[in-house]
């Protein structure tokens, strides 16, 4: 088959104490992302998609917390290095779509800085939307930040 799709998505929770690191970029002012990385949760659902799709498992099993080595490890270096992992199975990468879900940050006023950063890291286009929940759920209280996404990979 000369493309297959994968799927991946992201909760983390927020914590005040923490700089808030989201797709690629920091965003002062807002309540950043627990985790044993850096919580960049666009990030992460993003790597799992070209993982799973590559065939390759998810995050966990490439850099989870039994590999102290990636331990703070920022979203846009688990990107590159997913993407790397990707494209040495003989795989090209097409696109990947993400969509944040949550109340802040506000992706629009940002979205082509956030797209050109994570279209950077994974050497492919890499597009980004969001959306709240309609004040329904932890999403919609406030409480963390989900993400889902899409990759797509072709046959070169
Ligand atoms: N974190 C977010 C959430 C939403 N947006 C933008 O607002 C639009 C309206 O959101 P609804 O959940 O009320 O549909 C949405 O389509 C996004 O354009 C955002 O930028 N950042
Ligand atoms: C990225 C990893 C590894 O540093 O840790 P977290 O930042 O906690 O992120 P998550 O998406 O919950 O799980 C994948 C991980 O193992």
């Amino acid at each position: 088959m000369p493309f297959v799709i994968g799927h991946g998505s992201d909760v983390h929770r927020f914590d005040d104490e923490r700089p808030c690191r989201l797709a690629c970029l920091d965003w002062p002012g807002v309540a950043g992302l627990a985790g044993h990385s850096d919580g960049d949760a666009a990030a992460h659902a993003a790597c799992d998609a070209m993982l799973s799709a590559g065939g390759l498992g998810d995050l966990g099993s490439n850099f989870g917390t039994s590999r102290p080595e990636w331990a703070g490890a920022s979203g846009t270096a688990l990107l590159v290095e997913s993407a790397r992992r990707v494209r040495e199975t003989g795989w090209a990468l097409g696109n990947v779509s993400v969509q944040v879900i949550g109340n802040h940050p506000k992706i629009g006023p940002r979205r082509a800085e956030a797209e050109a950063a994570m279209s950077e890291a994974v050497g492919a286009p890499v597009r980004l939307s969001a959306t709240t929940t309609d004040g329904l759920g932890f999403t919609g209280r406030g409480e963390g930040l989900a993400a889902t996404a899409v990759a797509l990979l072709y046959q070169p």
